[in-house]
């Protein structure tokens, strides 16, 4: 990728001599959000590592929508500082964005275009040239098994298709960090299966994959870097045997984290099912 060369040639012409420690992938510090008198990100502190598979987990309303978007420019914090690669998202938006890709909850596409139209549009808006589009286009959509459905409209793409294009998108400019949010929600083993692949591969070349879930067994088969949250806090990060600690799985480790380990609700809902 040409931006990565051109910026660590720059770096080296400035300091020489100076040895650079990679910095990490994403630092956050500090970060706050509150809609109206609710706190959905109360202060934390975030050092995700460059080049790792890293999942972001928490339950429902945990603050992992609100904190992604921030993290990658979508959303104004209240305070906190954000680094991607080093630098400021908030200051130096344009330069982070041409670094990272996107995968959006609720992703909003160009319905009336096709899925080949819609990676053509994404390659010109990121200043990309037409040949190289073209074939990146052409392979993306081929590893990810679009490219039957490549001149269908978006409209008609299923759940499963629409996170594929969507990936397509966010990948085409080869972006050192990819950001998705619940990327295999409503999305069927085989097209799993597809998605987790490219991630991998991608992350093997020395890129950092940021995703949320909710789903444990796929954060511990995936990821080797975890952070939890809840209710708008950091409960844990670190490698994923850190974070597991003496639990027998992500999940217990999980439930014990986000406060939900013993729980009992053997008396609610004692009506439900059995003689009416
Ligand atoms: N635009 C908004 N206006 C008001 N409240 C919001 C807004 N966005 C998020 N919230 C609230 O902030 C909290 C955190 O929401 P967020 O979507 O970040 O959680 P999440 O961890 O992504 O949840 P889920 O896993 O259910 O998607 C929730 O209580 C939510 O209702």
């Amino acid at each position: 990728m040409t931006d990565r060369t051109d910026s660590e040639k720059a770096d080296r012409a400035v300091e020489p001599d100076v040895p650079r420690a990679t910095p990490p992938a994403v630092r956050v510090e500090g970060l706050w959000k509150r809609f109206g008198d609710h706190t959905a990100v109360a202060g934390i502190d975030l050092v995700l590592p460059a080049g790792k598979f890293i999942g972001l987990v928490g339950p429902n309303g945990a603050g992992k929508t609100t904190t992604l978007s921030m993290v990658t420019g979508l959303l104004r914090p209240d305070l906190g500082r954000i680094e991607i690669g080093g630098r400021d998202v908030w200051r130096d938006p344009v330069e982070v964005k041409s670094r990272i890709g996107v995968l959006p909850e609720g992703l909003r596409l160009f319905e009336r275009l096709s899925g080949r139209e819609l990676l053509a549009y994404t390659g010109r808006l990121r200043g990309l040239p037409g040949e190289d589009v073209d074939s990146r286009a052409n392979q993306l959509l081929d590893v990810l098994d679009l490219a039957g459905a490549q001149h269908k409209l978006v409209i008609d793409y299923s759940t499963g298709m629409r996170k594929k294009i969507g990936l397509a998108a966010a990948l085409l400019h080869n972006p050192e960090v990819l950001f998705l949010d619940e990327p295999f929600e409503g999305v069927d083993p085989v097209s799993a299966q597809t998605i987790r692949g490219v991630l991998e591969r991608y992350t093997g070349s020395g890129a950092t994959v940021v995703f949320s879930s909710h789903v444990m067994e796929l954060v511990e088969s995936l990821c080797d870097w975890v952070a939890v949250m809840a209710a708008g806090t950091i409960r844990a990060q670190g490698t994923l045997a850190e974070v597991r600690g003496d639990a027998s799985s992500l999940q217990n480790a999980f439930l014990e984290l986000v406060g939900a380990g013993g729980r009992d609700d053997s008396a609610a809902l004692d009506w439900l099912g059995g003689a009416r």
